[in-house]
């Protein structure tokens, strides 16, 4: 016998209330709970996680989950979401947390958004390029972005799935052949890369990552990723050598974790971290913060590819500008050329993939 008769009741009560009879419906009540609140329509974006299980997905959905500028977040993916749901939903923060399981719900995941965040897809293993990852993931890009053409073909895409110099003219092309395109809300994410060189370069330079700022243009793949030191924040003037260190360990980023990794995946909490910042500029630009500048994978007349990545401007419309590359030294302009080749080849890729389906 509790010493307490009515504490007792009380906590019977309550733990009848919250035992889950099973997973899915303790996730569908709780849910319930929720979209009550979210039709209060409390201020703030509506953002959609494509992946929210995955390696990204769950740290993703976290960080976002802690950012107040979200009301309402979506997380949806083929296996998984519920529990990455509930998990995340118990947070309290702000954001109203909903998930959404397989194909059949993926137009309710989607309507209403105005951010969708892509990291669907599978990762590398050692040994792979990301190109290799092209044959599933062109596929999964496709179907997701035929689902935001239908659901919400406003919202701004943030696409990360691999390989992004790819992608992102699929994404392109599904946006045209639906008649939604609009290359101010298509966006491939490449923060890693930004914060890979400021991290790198901080430990040369032996200051704090947060004082640096290097642009990172081109694409995301190997030679493709071209930081441009000469244009560092705070200012430095390399030795050849260091350059030439950098540039390798920040093309080779990616590969550094893949290998370390051994087998289990490419970065995961690193790119969450960068796809959150991006994902937080994105946001604020939307909400009318002036001078919102990244670095993104974008449509771009910047070089003579469609495709490029480079500083952009993000605004209320998305992408409001794209900044011109600056004064480039000998080796970056070389680093250029090269990169232009493989770019033109990975975007060409994506685009037919689309065209000739
Ligand atoms: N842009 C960048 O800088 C980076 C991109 N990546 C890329 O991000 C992607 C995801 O990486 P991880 O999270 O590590 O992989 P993961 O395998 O851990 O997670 C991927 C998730 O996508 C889900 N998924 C698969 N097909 C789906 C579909 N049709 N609809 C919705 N969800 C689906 C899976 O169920 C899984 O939960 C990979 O392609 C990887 O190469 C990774 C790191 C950096
Ligand atoms: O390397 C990979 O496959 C994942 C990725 O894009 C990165 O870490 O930059």
């Amino acid at each position: 016998m509790h010493p307490n008769p009515e504490a007792s009741q009380r906590l019977a009560k309550i733990s009848t209330h919250l035992r889950p009879p099973t997973l899915q419906m303790e996730h569908r009540s709780f849910l319930g709970q929720q979209n009550c609140r979210a039709k209060g329509g409390a201020p703030g974006f509506k953002v959609a996680i494509l992946g929210a299980a995955g390696g990204i997905g769950q740290p993703l959905s976290m960080l976002m989950k802690m950012n107040p500028l979200v009301s309402l977040l979506h997380l949806y993916d083929v296996v998984n979401s519920p529990g990455v749901t509930a998990d995340v939903s118990h947070m309290d923060t702000g954001a109203v947390v909903r998930g959404f399981l397989g194909q059949p719900q993926l137009e309710n995941a989607l309507t209403g958004m105005d951010l969708v965040i892509i990291p669907a897809g599978v990762p590398r293993k050692p040994g792979m390029t990301r190109d290799d990852l092209f044959k599933i993931n062109a596929g999964i890009v496709t179907t997701l972005c035929e689902g935001v053409a239908k659901c919400c073909p406003n919202a701004i895409v943030n696409l990360i799935s691999n390989p992004v110099n790819t992608t992102v003219p699929i994404a392109a092309e599904v946006f045209k052949k639906a008649g939604t395109y609009d290359p101010k809300r298509l966006l491939g994410v490449t923060t890693l890369d930004v914060v890979r060189a400021n991290t790198f370069v901080a430990e040369v330079l032996g200051i704090d990552p947060r004082e640096v700022n290097v642009p990172v243009v081109g694409g995301h793949a190997g030679i493709t990723i071209l930081p441009l030191l000469s244009q560092v924040k705070p200012s430095f003037s390399f030795t050849s050598e260091e350059i030439s260190r950098l540039t390798d360990r920040i093309q080779n980023g990616g590969t550094e974790v893949v290998e370390a990794k051994a087998g289990a995946g490419s970065a995961t909490l690193s790119m969450a971290f960068a796809a959150a910042k991006f994902a937080d500029a994105c946001m604020r630009g939307l909400s009318g913060d002036a001078g919102v500048i990244e670095c993104a994978f974008v449509a771009s007349e910047v070089t003579e590819l469609p495709f490029f990545a480079s500083k952009v401007r993000l605004g209320r419309s998305g992408l409001e500008e794209v900044c011109a590359l600056g004064p480039l030294s000998e080796y970056e302009r070389t680093g250029l050329e090269k990169a232009k080749k493989e770019l033109a080849a990975s975007i060409h890729k994506g685009v037919s993939f689309i065209r000739n389906s």
